[in-house]
């Protein structure tokens, strides 16, 4: 067989197998709130699903379900085309899929290899004699972190004294060594600078090349779109856009993920003010509007606006000048 019919008949086995989650159609209610409307998304192997929502979009509600923590209300659930409404946690584990939550769960004194096999720790011995396997546990810590490009200088470090991007990075390395499908990753770089951002990316990219179908959270355009293969936007619970990484720009992107119109609504408003400012009294407006004193058009990010600016009114702003 030559290389090209190989290479052909590989992409369509990986057509042909279904995916690794897909969710088609699914809502969660918590009581009357509607956290999760008529969602669909599909992780298959070997690429990022990035999902993206500002605050209260339901990411949170999604990874539950994913992870099996919630069940879904409606809508269909399966794992490699098996049909699911997980029991629990567990149950996600066992199915192959890993979840790494951005405050890891992890002990601090305790030293990287430690943490890396908490729960799973291999033993030696017999009988009485049975005690953790130390030398293997380090070992394998060292290696499976070396594997992904990940270069520590200790494993015996409490990991309490990581960095915050060092130790998502062992988590991640940690889902992929104990043989996980797919791997959700909740906000990995919400809390970090840029360049421990890239440096997660980077590993979160790798366990996509070690296989893995990942699920990545995330407000940040920028952060998606730098490794993502498939876009899936929230907004307040219901699906904003689904996107192929060749279907959308970075841009395009940012604009959904900003609200587009609402945010060119309070661009101009803004910019209004800034051109002609009123006098600002410290007394003249109502508490939590927003005032030219407290926020100029060139300070507010797409990134850093809420889609839902329907709140900001034009009476309620204290020093509009019509
Ligand atoms: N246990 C709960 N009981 C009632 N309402 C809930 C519960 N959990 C979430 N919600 C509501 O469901 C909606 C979606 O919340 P969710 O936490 O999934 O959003 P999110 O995108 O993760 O937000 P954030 O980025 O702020 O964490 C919100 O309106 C939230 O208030």
């Amino acid at each position: 067989m030559t290389t090209a019919t190989t290479t052909a008949t590989t992409t369509a086995d990986a057509a042909a197998r279904p995916a690794l989650v897909e969710l088609d159609d699914v809502s969660k209610y918590y009581g009357t709130v509607r956290a999760l409307e008529g969602v669909s998304l599909e992780v298959h192997a070997g690429e990022i699903t990035c999902v993206l929502g500002d605050n209260g979009a339901g990411k949170s509600t999604l990874i539950k379900i994913v992870a099996g923590l919630h069940q879904h209300d409606a809508g269909t659930f399966r794992i490699e085309g098996d049909e699911v409404s997980l029991a629990g946690p567990r149950e996600a584990l066992d199915r192959g899929i890993a979840t790494v939550y951005q405050d890891l769960a992890v002990v601090p004194l305790m030293p990287v290899w430690r943490n890396f096999f908490l729960g799973s720790e291999p033993r030696k011995g017999r009988g009485l004699f049975k005690r953790l396997d130390v030398g293997l546990m380090r070992e394998t810590t060292r290696s499976a972190l070396l594997r992904m490009g990940i270069d520590l200088r200790d494993v015996d470090q409490p990991i309490g004294t990581l960095s915050g991007g060092e130790r998502q990075s062992v988590a991640i390395a940690r889902a992929v060594h104990f043989g996980a499908k797919v791997l959700v990753l909740d906000e990995p770089t919400a809390a970090l600078g840029v360049k421990q951002s890239g440096v997660v990316l980077k590993y979160v990219a790798a366990a996509r090349d070690a296989g893995l179908g990942v699920v990545l959270i995330t407000h940040n355009p920028h952060h998606a779109y730098l490794v993502g293969d498939r876009f899936v936007l929230l907004k307040r619970g219901t699906m904003a856009g689904s996107h192929l990484k060749d279907g959308i720009t970075l841009d395009e992107l940012t604009r959904q993920m900003a609200g587009g119109s609402e945010l060119e609504a309070l661009r101009h408003e803004l910019e209004r003010e800034s051109v002609s400012p009123a006098p600002v009294s410290a007394a003249s407006g109502p508490a939590g509007s927003v005032s030219a004193a407290s926020v100029s058009a060139g300070s507010v990010s797409a990134a850093s606006v809420s889609a839902d600016v329907s709140g900001y009114s034009k009476e309620a702003a204290p020093n509009r000048v019509e």
